[in-house]
């Protein structure tokens, strides 16, 4: 019957794009690259060292040479005790976040990365718990330095294992969760506080954004 043929014509019309849909992703794999934001493209130590210095001109503070461990807190509580809850005032602060400058060449190599052919770039990055103003800062920060379209790319997480992506670009050097097998290559971005580290022999750096960060992402493309 007539009907039923069209019917039919209409249904494998519609099985055979599926296919060919599927045939060309399959061919045109995206590359999902996950960017951390402090440390990486917003200077974070350079800030939080300003700031302190700043407010607390009389204390003893460390030297971005003399800065070792992730956790800046931790270090200046062990310089005295009193100094980490001084030091974690300093990052809770209004504007403290909007105002961290832009590492030199980030923006650049984002913008580019985020034009690359069957790529897609997210900007991957953990709040502080006290959010009378961070997460808003950081989304502010990223439509200053990135454009509004960028505000598209946010992830903000405490648990960056649970996001899904190819390869993290991120300066903290154990990135823990609740996933213990992430699906992302973790390649360290070089900062003051984890440049003197000894890392595992399969850990990939980036020094910097001056590094070869393309040839990064393309050993990454299936
Ligand atoms: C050094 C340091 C950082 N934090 C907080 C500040 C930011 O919200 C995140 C940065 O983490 P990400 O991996 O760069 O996204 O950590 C902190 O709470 N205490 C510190 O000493
Ligand atoms: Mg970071």
């Amino acid at each position: 019957a007539p009907g039923r043929e069209t019917a039919r014509a209409r249904h494998l019309s519609t099985v055979y794009s599926q296919h060919r849909c599927c045939a060309e992703m399959s061919t045109n794999t995206r590359l999902r690259v996950l960017v951390d934001m402090d440390g990486v493209i917003a200077d974070f130590e350079e800030g939080f060292l300003r700031k302190y210095r700043e407010r607390y001109p009389n204390e003893p503070y460390i030297t971005l040479e003399d800065r070792r461990g992730f956790w800046v807190s931790t270090q200046y509580g062990e310089l005295r005790s009193d100094l980490c809850e001084k030091a974690i005032s300093i990052w809770e602060s209004n504007n403290f976040f909007l105002e961290l400058k832009p590492v030199p060449g980030a923006l650049e190599a984002v913008k580019e990365m985020s034009k690359m052919e069957n790529t897609d770039v997210f900007i991957c990055t953990s709040p502080i718990k006290h959010y009378k103003y961070c997460p808003y800062e950081k989304y502010a920060w990223v439509e200053k330095h990135l454009g509004p379209d960028f505000l598209e790319q946010i992830i903000l997480t405490r648990d960056k294992t649970v996001v899904t992506g190819d390869i993290l670009i991120d300066d903290k050097p154990d990135i823990l969760g609740v996933e213990p097998t992430p699906s992302w290559e973790h390649v360290l971005f070089t900062a003051c506080h984890n440049k003197h580290l000894t890392t595992i022999p399969t850990q990939r750096r980036l020094l910097s954004w001056a590094d070869d960060w393309r040839a990064t992402l393309e050993s990454k493309r299936q």
